[in-house]
């Protein structure tokens, strides 16, 4: 077979469930994919696919959906669901089989969507998934008997551990067989959710053969972290340690870093003759990106954090603590994961937004997700904190640091709730949906998800030091060095060049906030990405000091040249920064037009000049 006709039988085979049973754990297990897997519902929200060779030598295409509790969609991503295995996705072949992913502790809920799917006609295996966890809880299942009732072949996998993964591939070419000799019948009426809720209840019963013990491990887990006193305590201690811990421990392999930069501008400057590259290389290049990369340590060290919660459990823990506060500001208690990705970057937290079934809702929470402190922000605060913030410690063993650090994330949250506030009862009114959350059980976090987690966290990193920050730093460096200074001139040289006059201007805007033309300047490429503010400073900064100074690391710089209240003020104005511009297209797409992604630019830059302005003045007062 040559490989188009190979292409043209490729059989699509789909992964479907109820959210958080499992679906892209077994995925990724099957195809080596790395797509994100948490202990939350509402995960994945897209269709990833990948190719799987069979046993038998044949070739299909798994494809991973948004977890579902039925083929009637209540959100988008369900939505996405239900067009896909329905064939009603345009472009995309109809599957031809089904895996069909359960929790095997949790089965009355999950059957109810197996028996769903069975309706279709199309030919089922069921992964009963997580069987390790049922053990731990004391749960029998009869395989045989549930494979008879369901009339399928079951599966029992752990799919972290990659058990059953064999047996379930040994499965797949007689499904594929199977769909190719009969059409799938049309579907009929079907039954109605209440009798396939029974039916389900009833199998379930019939072979879950003991629960011992049962869940008394997370019971009493639950008793505190959700006590209405106890729990939003621990909520808090916990965000408190992970900010301090971002400062503590970044320490040591961020001096390593910054002093790997520094030898290589002065071995760039040693070896090379001075010339227009050699600056750009040394004062542009390395500068500039140096002063971005050194940040990857505290990157790391955050997501170290955020990865093992959401895989324990506790997250879902904290939406429900979370919810009560963010139901009175009128957000969907379904917003919280979406606002908790924007701590990453608010583009996949946008994203996530497709999870809420209420297109208000959803626009509230796309409107305010730019107000998490997403983590290129980080950066910006880390370098001006260093800086101006004495690393001396606040009561007992914590820092002053982590303590601004964490101050200026709990701004962030409190703006965006306040901002809901306003949205809920002016332009984005009506009345919010509760929600139901499915509470995972807790589980210790799988070390290989956690090291892929950071993986690719810090490969985004670099990989925006290396293309987005490496050009604007190139494009910054030839502004700032054309034109050429006039014969005698006494100014540095940056004054003459383009961006001295860009600065010039801008700093007319800027100047009644406390900003300085360096600043003014900065703001400019850091539309692009925010972090590239800082490489800016890096590389302005850089290129104003004398030829022969020694290269001084960027904090060192700042600490000479901003007064304190000015440093405040850009703190404060990075909490609404304006966002970059990948946020801006991604609302644009979300949203479909223009009108919302124009609202959120202008509100969030008249927040950043009204808070950086007040920041300034006030603080330039006290401190006299
Ligand atoms: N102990 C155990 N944990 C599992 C198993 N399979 C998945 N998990 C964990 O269960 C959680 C959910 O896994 P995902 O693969 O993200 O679930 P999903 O079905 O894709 O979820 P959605 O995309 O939200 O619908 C993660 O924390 C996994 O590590 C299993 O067989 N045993
Ligand atoms: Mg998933």
């Amino acid at each position: 077979m040559n490989s188009s006709s190979a292409a043209a039988f490729l059989s699509t085979v789909a992964v479907v469930g109820n959210p958080n049973a499992g679906k892209t754990s077994l995925f990724n297990a099957l195809t080596g994919a790395r797509q994100k897997v948490a202990n939350y519902p509402g995960v994945t929200v897209e269709r990833k696919s990948a190719r799987l060779p069979l046993p038998d030598g044949r070739e299909i295409d798994l494809v991973d959906l948004p977890g579902a509790y039925s083929l009637t969609p209540r959100s988008p991503d369900e939505e996405v669901t239900r067009r896909v295995v329905l064939g009603s996705q345009v472009g995309e072949s109809r599957p031809s089989a089904l895996v069909c992913v359960v929790d095997a502790t949790n089965l009355r809920n999950h059957l109810r969507f197996v028996l769903e799917l069975r309706q279709l006609g199309l030919p089922i295996v069921v992964a009963l998934n997580m069987i390790d966890l049922a053990a731990r809880d004391g749960i029998t299942i009869d395989i045989d008997k549930l494979s008879e009732l369901l009339d399928a072949p079951v599966i029992p996998t752990v799919a972290v551990r990659r058990r059953g993964l064999g047996d379930l591939m040994a499965a797949l070419p007689a499904l594929i067989d199977r769909a190719a000799a009969h059409q799938p019948e049309p579907m009929g009426p079907g039954a109605d959710v209440k009798t396939l809720q029974a039916e389900a209840r009833r199998i379930a019963t019939a072979v879950t053969l003991g629960v011992g013990k049962a869940r008394r491990m997370t019971q009493a887990i639950d008793a505190v972290v959700l006590h209405p006193v106890a729990g939003p305590i621990i909520l808090a201690a916990i965000m408190f340690f992970m900010f301090q811990a971002v400062f503590a421990w970044a320490e040591t392999p961020m001096t390593w870093i910054e002093d790997g930069f520094l030898w290589l501008q002065d071995a760039a400057a040693a070896h090379m003759t001075p010339s227009w590259f050699t600056s750009l290389i040394t004062h542009g290049i390395l500068a500039g990106v140096g002063s971005v990369v050194v940040f990857l340590p505290q990157i790391l060290i955050l997501f170290t954090f955020i990865i093992i919660l959401e895989q324990s459990g506790y997250m879902t823990r904290a939406a429900f603590l979370m919810d009560r506060l963010m139901a009175r500001v009128g957000l969907n208690g379904r917003a919280f994961i979406p606002l908790l990705s924007s701590f990453a970057c608010a583009i996949p937290g946008i994203m996530a937004t497709r999870s809420i079934d209420n297109p208000r809702d959803r626009l509230t929470t796309i409107l305010i997700a730019p107000l998490m402190t997403c983590s290129a922000r980080l950066p910006v605060y880390a370098v001006i904190i260093a800086a101006f913030i004495p690393d001396r410690t606040v009561m007992g063993p914590f820092g002053l640091q982590g303590f601004v650090l964490f101050v200026l994330y709990l701004v962030g949250i409190l703006s965006a709730l306040i901002i809901a506030a306003i949205l809920r009862h002016s332009l984005v009114k009506g009345a919010s949906q509760t929600f139901l959350l499915e509470m995972p059980k807790y589980q210790w976090p799988v070390l290989r998800d956690l090291v892929i987690g950071l993986y690719q966290r810090a490969m985004i990193f670099l990989k925006r030091a290396g293309t987005t920050i490496l050009v604007s730093m190139i494009i910054l460096y030839i502004l700032a060095t054309f034109p050429a200074p006039p014969p005698g001139a006494l100014l540095p040289a940056i004054d003459y060049s383009i961006v001295g006059y860009l600065s010039r201007g801008l700093e007319v805007i800027f100047a009644p906030i406390g900003f300085n033309k360096e600043i003014s300047l900065a703001l400019v490429p850091g539309m692009a990405a925010r972090e590239v503010a800082v490489g800016a400073l890096g590389t302005v900064y850089a290129l104003q000091g004398s030829e022969d100074a020694v290269a001084q690391s960027l904090v060192q710089t700042l600490r000479g040249a901003w007064e304190l209240p000015t440093a405040l003020a850009f703190l404060a104005w990075f909490v609404f920064a304006p966002q970059c511009i990948s946020t801006i297209s991604i609302t644009r797409r979300e949203t479909n037009g223009w009108k919302w992604p124009l609202f959120m630019l202008t509100y969030l830059f008249v927040l950043a000049y009204v808070f950086a302005g007040a920041t300034y003045w006030i603080s330039k007062a006290l401190l006299g």
